[in-house]
């Protein structure tokens, strides 16, 4: 695998909430890989240039995006799902055909992406928290891209966390897990908070002990090496207090609750794949 100091030129087209947290790993991580980036919004990629990044955008400058892939060894596609398809097509006539597409689009399949331009794909889905180096992606190659396709996408995303790589069939499925994973964990921080408030605690208060309790107990999680199960089992006490929280929640079928949540997810991935 090769050392992320070895990556090529990277465009990434399409830099909001997930083009944006790549963008800050490669920064981070490999900070003397040329990265040109663009966006849709002229104020977005000024925002970016006043941050020391090239960066142009398409309303300002019909050319932006041929001039983020000229030189590129590896485009990350940032854009809605929708616009996959189309903004690669667009790109097909200027991009290096040997150059190595990254889409981080949920449900876009890598052969729709094949039929778009003659390069190799890989499918890639992240998350979030790659804006601080904590993410998770999921990586698959498509028909045309090998073993060292894979290897650079993996070395990309390993400036922002941990890498999946795993059967394309599988994609969707990560993607209810992880990639939409850190929405399910702040809605829990905010139900948490606002019981807490039910509870007489102002909302700064209420904010501190929820954030702060989730913050807690990953970190001993991942600190002690220990199942969440045990953990759980340290916290309830026989016939104390948590024994009756815990209780009231898993008669709430909470297990089953996440199960519907990643099956209407995995449902909606597979209506972008067909265009929906
Ligand atoms: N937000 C998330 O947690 C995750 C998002 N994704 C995928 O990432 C992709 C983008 O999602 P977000 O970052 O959430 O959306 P976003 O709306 O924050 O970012 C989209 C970006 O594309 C730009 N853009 C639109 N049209 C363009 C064009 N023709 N050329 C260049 N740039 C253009 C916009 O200016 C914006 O910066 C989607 O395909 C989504 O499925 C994947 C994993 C997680
Ligand atoms: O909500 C979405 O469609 C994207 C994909 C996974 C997380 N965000």
């Amino acid at each position: 695998m090769s050392a992320p100091g070895s990556l090529p030129p990277i465009a990434i087209i399409g830099t909001g909430s997930m083009g944006g947290a790549i963008l800050a790993g490669l920064r981070a991580g490999a900070p003397d890989v040329r990265v040109r980036v663009t966006t849709r919004s002229e104020a977005s990629a000024a925002a970016l240039r006043a941050d020391g990044v090239e960066a142009r955008a398409v309303e300002h400058d019909s050319d932006a995006n041929a001039w983020a892939v000229s030189g590129a060894g590896v485009v990350v596609l940032g854009v809605k799902p929708a616009q996959i398809v189309a903004v690669l097509g667009e790109l097909a006539p200027t991009l290096d055909p040997a150059a190595l597409v990254v889409s981080v689009a949920a449900g876009i399949t890598t052969a729709a992406m094949e039929a778009a331009a003659p390069n190799p794909v890989v499918r890639a889905m992240p998350n979030t928290p790659s804006l601080v180096g904590r993410g998770v992606t999921g990586v698959s190659g498509g028909a045309r891209s090998t073993a060292t396709h894979l290897a650079l996408a993996d070395d990309l995303f390993r400036l922002v966390g941990t890498v999946v790589e795993l059967p394309e069939s599988q994609i969707d499925a990560l993607s209810t897990i992880s990639g939409s994973g850190p929405a399910y964990v702040f809605l829990l921080i905010e139900e948490f908070t606002r019981a807490a408030q039910a509870m007489g605690f102002d909302e700064n208060v209420a904010r501190l002990l929820a954030e702060q309790t989730f913050i807690g107990a990953t970190a001993l999680l991942e600190a002690s090496g220990e199942d969440p199960e045990e953990l759980r089992r340290r916290v309830t006490s026989p016939k104390g207090t948590t024994e009756q929280a815990v209780g009231v929640l898993q008669g709430a079928k909470l297990s089953a609750l996440f199960t519907r949540a990643a099956e209407a997810a995995l449902a909606r991935a597979r209506e972008l794949a067909a265009g929906a």
